[in-house]
């Protein structure tokens, strides 16, 4: 038996508290309105043979830790104590949605998709090409809708499939997400320079250079500390 451990991420207001009550049998408190959830909490529930253990994190727009849930959220997800990320995703609000869902792919654990609201999608009479989205992506996504207590199997499921084949879903830091030629020819010697030095090997040199590039107080803070 073994214990998997997911990180509940998302934005503000996605559904994230709602889809972890559904999955833990806890009671959560849920609101009409962003930033319910500011401490990380923690639920069980059985995946077949398995334990799951699920940490609702607090939402988030980014991960850039410029507020207290952004830097709890971020933490644990750097922490390596997640073995993948449930991204909760508004799919009614799809683009806005999906900067976050970059950010996570960019540290480089595997990510679950999960379009949540599609109830609010099917009203708008909005269509969205999953497979293709899941292509792009380069990961898997699943449908659910959290308050009306949809999708629950198929993420169980899925989060079994991504356990056991933790391989198939990490991708090399290089595959994750391709900037403009320029950007990649700065990145990749960002990289390299990170790579090379001992003292950053409990991070991702590519994602570490990612937010260096991107401006980023808290990962420069990061390297004068380890310095
Ligand atoms: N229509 C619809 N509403 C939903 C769905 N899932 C959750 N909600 C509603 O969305 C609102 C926010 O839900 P929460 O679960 O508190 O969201 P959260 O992501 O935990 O929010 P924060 O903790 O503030 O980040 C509540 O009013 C929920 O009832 C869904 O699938 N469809
Ligand atoms: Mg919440």
């Amino acid at each position: 038996m073994a214990e998997i451990t997911v990180a509940v991420a998302g934005q503000p207001n996605s559904g994230k508290s709602t889809m972890f009550n559904l999955l833990t049998g806890a009671r959560q408190y849920i609101a009409n309105y962003p930033g319910v959830t500011v401490e990380k909490k923690t639920g069980y529930l059985k995946i077949g043979d398995d334990k799951g253990k699920l940490v609702d994190l607090p939402g988030t727009y980014s991960l850039s830790s410029y507020s207290i849930e952004e830097t709890v959220a971020r933490d644990y997800l750097l922490s390596g104590q997640a073995d993948l990320v449930l991204n909760i995703i508004d799919a009614s609000n799809l683009e806005r949605s999906l900067n976050l869902t970059l950010q996570l792919l960019e540290i480089g654990l595997p990510v679950i998709v999960v379009l949540n609201m599609m109830d609010v999608v099917d009203k708008r009479k909005i269509k969205i090409d999953l497979k293709k989205l899941s292509q792009k992506l380069n990961t898997p996504v699943v449908k659910a809708v959290a308050k009306q207590a949809k999708g629950k199997t198929e993420i169980k499921a899925m989060i079994k499939e991504v356990y056991y084949n933790i391989k198939k879903y990490s991708r090399p830091e290089a595959e994750i997400i391709q900037y403009s030629p320029e950007l990649e020819a700065d990145l990749e010697e960002l990289t390299a320079y990170f790579k090379a030095d001992k003292r950053f090997t409990n991070y991702s040199a590519r994602w570490l250079a990612v937010r260096i590039m991107a401006g980023d107080k808290h990962a420069e803070k990061l390297i004068r500390e380890v310095s």
